[in-house]
């Protein structure tokens, strides 16, 4: 299953790079999942906050309060909302919002619930609009209305839910109805993490995978792994393969940096279709400013591709930039494909690019 096929044209699942979950990753992720708070690695604020909630409302012997958990696909929600059952020590229903298609599929899973157990619904951003409303109700009130009969002889039920906390998880926080977001007492924003935190993940990953590997090469691996513990332990195993096959098993730098060059991932994370992209622009196009459907058939890729699977990640390492005038590479650009910046033009023939020369 694709978590994130909506901001995902098809081709990033197959990536290397990619941040949604592929089905080896979907086999494996449960077995590196940290199980509790002290083993879920960075994050540090959205930890600290959490354990207060959990711990607070453990010592009231209440129910937590609802939890809302934003960020980027493989940062951690999945995996946080099982570690919320478990400092809870309650059970967890897992649904997602695709999957509740009518009001009746979530009246059925409410009051199924038993009391203090964990609601963890995925992409909630993507749930219909009547069990949204009917999910206000149910997370204000513990209470739902089930509807009886069609038509003017319709009635409704009102039925009482036991506590719950529902732990809603979204890669799109502005998409989620103001009412909806603002029944969630904690909101938790993930970030992307530093290189630092990457490597805990990758050597914690590396001892439960049995895999020997040492700093530089954790490092090595950090560095490619565009800020996700999801691309990081894909990579990891990747590294692993090589490894077994063409050295004696140990992860080192080289080995590392080796391994990720035969997959055509770079220092930085960027695999080939990132440096297509960022190729086109500057050797094609002098750095830009270039409209996007013509970037996209010089990299011969569809739009959508260019602009929603290799630019958004060029952007976020400020490689290239999104202006009124089309797309603009900036100066690191030049400098990690190695090629020097065209001299600055005569002023106002418009081709010095936005960021001067
Ligand atoms: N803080 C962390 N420490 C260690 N491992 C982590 C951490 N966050 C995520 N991981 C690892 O990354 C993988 C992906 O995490 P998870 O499935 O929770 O992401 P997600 O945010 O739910 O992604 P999606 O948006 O695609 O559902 C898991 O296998 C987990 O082991
Ligand atoms: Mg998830």
């Amino acid at each position: 299953m694709n978590w994130d096929d909506e901001t995902d044209p098809g081709t990033s699942a197959e990536r290397l790079v990619g941040a949604a979950a592929d089905g080896e990753d979907q086999a494996v992720e449960a077995a590196l999942r940290p199980k509790d708070l002290s083993e879920f690695v960075g994050q540090e604020k959205v930890r600290q906050q959490l354990d207060l909630v959990l711990k607070a409302a453990r010592q009231r012997g209440a129910t937590a309060d609802h939890v809302l958990l934003s960020g980027a696909p493989g940062l951690g929600k999945t995996t946080l909302s099982m570690i919320i059952a478990a400092e809870m020590n309650a059970p967890i229903r897992i649904t997602s919002g695709p999957a509740i298609q009518h009001a009746g599929d979530l009246a059925a899973i409410l009051s199924s619930l038993q009391e203090g157990e964990i609601l963890f619904l995925d992409e909630i951003h993507r749930m219909s609009r009547p069990a949204e409303e009917m999910l206000y109700m149910a997370m204000e009130d513990f209470r739902v209305d089930v509807i009886v009969g069609k038509g003017p002889g319709a009635t409704a039920i009102p039925l009482e839910l036991p506590p719950f906390t529902l732990v809603g998880a979204t890669t799109r926080a502005g998409l989620l109805p103001p009412p909806l977001r603002d029944r969630f007492g904690f909101t938790a924003h993930m970030e992307f993490y530093d290189p630092g935190e990457l490597q805990r993940v990758i050597h914690r990953s590396a001892g439960l995978l049995d895999v020997e590997i040492d700093t530089d090469g954790a490092a090595e691996i950090a560095g490619r792994s565009r800020g996700t513990p999801r691309i990081a332990n894909r990579l990891l195993r990747r590294v692993r393969d090589y490894a077994q096959v063409r050295a004696d098993g140990r992860i080192t730098r080289e080995i590392a940096a080796a391994a990720l060059g035969v997959y055509e991932v770079d220092a930085r994370g960027l695999d080939r279709l990132d440096r297509a992209v960022l190729e086109a622009l500057l050797k094609l196009f002098g750095g830009g400013p270039v409209g996007l459907s013509t970037l996209a058939v010089a990299v011969g890729e569809e739009r959508e591709t260019v602009e929603e699977v290799a630019e958004p990640f060029l952007v976020r390492e400020g490689l290239l930039a999104r202006t009124p005038r089309g797309r603009v590479a900036t100066p690191a650009a030049w400098t990690h494909l190695g090629l020097t910046p065209p001299q600055a033009a005569a002023p106002g023939n418009g081709q010095q690019g936005l960021f001067g020369a």
